[in-house]
């Protein structure tokens, strides 16, 4: 076996344990140290503790609400489906998936692909819009990993992908399947839209990340295909260390609606599983936002199973598998991640 193509994203704990969250979430404050000034190593680490152990009780609250996270069984049967998809096209390889904070934890994953001593890797994170607490951090993380193993394959990565057709295709399509099924006229003057999108750190984007550019693109575009002339664009943040996060959130969007119409249309535009913040931040606390607002809120399924996922991934992975220029299908040298071998949609382009 030659290659393997490795899906990356973030995690989430699948039971509500406390030991388990605990640890996902140390890890997640550490590997976003940068945040803050830290003295030292040790001081980041003991602060990465601290915000946990005060985070702690909410997430807990959250997970058992949901019976834990959906994510990783997603995750999985996405890298099962990639994996039927490649094979069908003839190729030889393998699939893993791999998550920044939860088992199968980046590093262990590393050391399957040294022990199977595969001759070259690609990675692809599934998180829809690049940022680099996401997308950039998760790449670097498993070439880390692999660096540290002294083992050396060729490496190659995929960071920015929301552009392919397939996948602004698969979202509106959710969309309006979504607003079918519920009776919805997104054309009423009552009902108004919301793109969601997980917020970042306002220092990320001042360090370069495009990481708004592309919500504000994406949600342009999906209004476009669905025919949508009004919307909002709201960011879900997690405010633990007193530092700025992209504005207006969502909440804060979903309120100044009130009065305005009667229902809102939410949709999670930049997520690929369901997860706490969808299931609990929307769905839970976000509906009862709305309700005190008079507003009811129906929200839209991620589509992480949409049958054309594995084939749009696979389509995206092509080029390094069957050896052509990857920029023939338009994947350039990323801009938000300038290694050699990082490969994105985004790159040279303004950022819609
Ligand atoms: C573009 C930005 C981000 C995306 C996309 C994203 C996805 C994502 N996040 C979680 C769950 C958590 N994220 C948490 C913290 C956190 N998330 C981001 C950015 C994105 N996350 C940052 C920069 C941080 C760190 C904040 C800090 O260090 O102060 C946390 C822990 C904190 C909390 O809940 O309050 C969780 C949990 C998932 C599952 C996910 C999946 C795509
Ligand atoms: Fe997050």
């Amino acid at each position: 076996m030659e290659t393997a193509v490795v899906l990356l994203n973030f995690g989430e704990p699948s039971e509500p344990d406390r030991d388990v969250v605990l640890e996902y979430l140390t890890r997640i404050f550490y590997d976003n140290a940068s945040l803050e000034d830290a003295e030292s190593e040790e001081a980041a680490r003991e602060r990465s503790r601290e915000l946990a152990k005060r985070r702690l009780p909410g997430l807990m609250e959250e997970y058992e609400e949901i019976g834990g996270s959906p994510l990783q069984e997603q995750a999985t049967a996405q890298a099962e489906a990639l994996a039927e998809t490649l094979d069908d096209r003839g190729h030889d390889v393998s699939v893993y998936h791999a998550m920044q904070f939860m088992e199968p934890l980046i590093p262990d994953v590393a050391k399957q692909l040294a022990e199977a001593e595969f001759e070259s890797v690609l990675a692809v994170p599934i998180y829809p819009l690049c940022g680099p607490s996401t997308s950039v951090a998760a790449i670097d993380a498993l070439e880390a990993a692999i660096d540290d193993l002294a083992y050396d394959p060729e490496f190659a990565s995929i960071t920015g992908w929301h552009r392919t057709p397939t996948y602004n295709r698969i979202r509106a399509e959710a969309i309006r399947e979504f607003v079918a099924e519920e009776g919805i006229d997104l054309a009423d003057p009552d009902t108004a839209f919301v793109f969601s999108a997980h917020g970042t750190p306002t220092k990320y984007l001042e360090e370069g990340s495009r990481y708004d550019g592309y919500v504000e693109g994406h949600a342009d575009a999906l209004a476009n295909i669905i025919g949508l002339e009004e919307y909002e664009i709201g960011y879900q943040n997690h405010e633990n260390r007193g530092i700025e996060w992209t504005e207006p959130e969502t909440e804060d969007v979903v309120e100044e609606l009130g009065g305005e119409a009667e229902r809102v249309v939410v949709e999670p535009m930049s997520f690929m599983h369901e997860q706490s913040e969808t299931l609990v931040e929307l769905d839970i606390d976000l509906e009862e936002d709305a309700d005190a607002v008079g507003l009811d809120l129906y929200r839209v399924p991620v589509p992480h199973d949409d049958p054309r996922f594995p084939g749009l991934l696979a389509d995206l992975v092509e080029p390094f598998l069957s050896g052509f220029e990857p920029d023939y299908y338009q994947l350039r040298q990323c801009q938000c991640r300038d290694e050699p071998g990082t490969y994105c949609m985004n790159a040279g382009l303004p950022p819609q």
